[in-house]
């Protein structure tokens, strides 16, 4: 297809887009800012906007304290039910808390007590750094006999399936996997694998960060155990928003926070001196929430309940297959590599492609000279430049703009008046 074509074609994929009417619900302040960068932190949704300026004022300002009882204290769990149907989960098994990281270090720890006896714990070469970090730590904490096995990855792009297996021994207490990879976007079979860690004895833990509210999960179906994941990225929630956690029902409260707070405690206005763990999801709570941030997460989460996962994935679907096609006709002597999976199965819903000069060209869309359009994505280490696709905000027309501009900042060689020099956040 020519360059037209294919312009004609993402006229044509906008105009049919049964989500088209979501873009004009977040704050856009130019149509020539391309913003490529949900799958890092989200766009404003309008009534975000809108909402914390009543919750400053209202509530914080004028109901003060009696807003606990009003609206705030009932707010971890309320958006956990929300969140609970984007990820497959029933109500009672979602509660917002803390960051991911805490979060990853929380279900590990108590997954990892109450598999005692077992002293394994797997994950993989593409895992985000934080998740590996955390586990990193509690092996010190655990013990010398605690063992962090890596499954690796070939191509750099994906773990096989065989391999990640092999490291799943009888001895395996808990197995940690983000669904969607953070570089690659690789996406592992759910299921599958929580079945198989299953039969080994293991408990499954998934980071779904890169994957909740872009693709379809199915933890209840999947039998799943734990999961976190974060709500600033597809769900829109704002810099640092709270992150949420998962806990299958019948293993809640077999568990144990190692974080004892008093959020976490059974009834914590009755100033009890010793601890006694609340029933249910609650316990996974410690501290007071960041109250401006949790409330700022609803608008986000409630558009992405009102367009349903499965609408959500298939735009995301087409958005990167439309990509993949574009990438393939026009910049194909370009230097540009795959740094994501072919398959739609096998993939989030952002790609990284490969190139010697990622960073700079990278730096030419953020920053263009002679172009009119700003395009965002983000760069990751080595030499990805990383395109998020956001069904809820992302057009098709953006994304053939992005491939446009590839071509002109290679052809032109703009990317050579930047320099290599990494800025604190790439
Ligand atoms: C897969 C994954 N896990 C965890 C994190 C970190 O979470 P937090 O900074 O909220 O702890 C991120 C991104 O920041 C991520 O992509
Ligand atoms: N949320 C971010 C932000 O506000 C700024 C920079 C980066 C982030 C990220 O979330 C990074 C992300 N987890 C990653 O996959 O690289």
């Amino acid at each position: 297809m020519t360059t037209d074509q294919n312009f004609t074609l993402a006229e044509q994929l906008d105009r049919d887009d049964p989500l088209h009417k979501f873009r004009s619900r977040f704050y856009i302040e130019s149509e020539n800012t391309i913003y490529l960068d949900g799958n890092s932190l989200g766009r404003l949704p309008l009534r975000t906007k809108e909402l914390l300026s009543e919750v400053i004022e209202k509530e914080w300002g004028t109901e003060l304290i009696e807003s606990w009882n009003r609206h705030w204290y009932q707010k971890t769990t309320q958006l956990g039910d929300k969140i609970a149907p984007m990820i497959g989960a029933s109500n009672g098994e979602v509660i917002i808390s803390d960051s991911t990281s805490i979060n990853l270090y929380k279900l590990s720890h108590a997954a990892l007590n109450l598999q005692k006896g077992k002293t394994t714990i797997v994950s993989d070469a593409l895992n985000f750094p934080t998740d590996l970090y955390i586990l990193q730590g509690l092996l010190k904490e655990f013990g010398p006999e605690y063992k962090l096995n890596l499954a690796q990855t070939n191509d750099g792009i994906s773990i096989e399936t065989e391999e990640l297996k092999s490291k799943i021994t009888e001895n395996t207490a808990l197995v940690v996997l983000s669904l969607v990879a953070f570089k690659s976007a690789f996406m592992y079979q759910l299921e599958e694998i929580t079945e198989y860690a299953h039969k080994m004895g293991a408990l499954v833990l998934w980071d779904l960060s890169h994957a909740a509210g872009a693709v379809e999960i199915e933890l209840n179906k999947s039998n799943a155990d734990l999961a976190v994941g974060c709500t600033y990225k597809y769900m829109n929630g704002g810099p640092g928003s709270p992150a949420f956690l998962y806990v299958r029902k019948d293993l809640q409260d077999k568990l144990s926070s190692p974080i004892q707070g008093w959020f976490g405690d059974a009834l914590p206005f009755e100033f009890d001196l010793n601890y006694r763990p609340a029933q249910g999801i609650r316990r996974f709570l410690a501290g007071t929430p960041p109250v401006l941030n949790l409330m700022a997460i609803e608008p986000g989460i409630e558009m992405i309940n009102e367009a349903g996962m499965a609408t959500i994935h298939q735009k995301s679907i087409r958005l990167s297959e439309f990509f993949h096609s574009m990438v393939a006709s026009q910049l194909k002597n370009y230097g540009f590599e795959a740094g994501s999976p072919t398959e739609p199965e096998k993939r989030g819903s952002h790609i990284s492609l490969k190139h010697v000069e990622a960073y700079r060209i990278c730096q030419a869309l953020i920053q263009p000279k002679t172009s009119t359009i700003k395009i965002i994505p983000d760069f990751r280490e080595p030499d990805n430049i990383r395109f998020g696709f956001t069904p809820l905000y992302t057009t098709y027309k953006e994304v053939w703009q992005t491939v446009h501009r590839l071509r002109e900042i290679i052809e032109n060689k703009e990317y050579e008046q930047f320099s290599t020099q990494r800025s604190d956040v790439t």
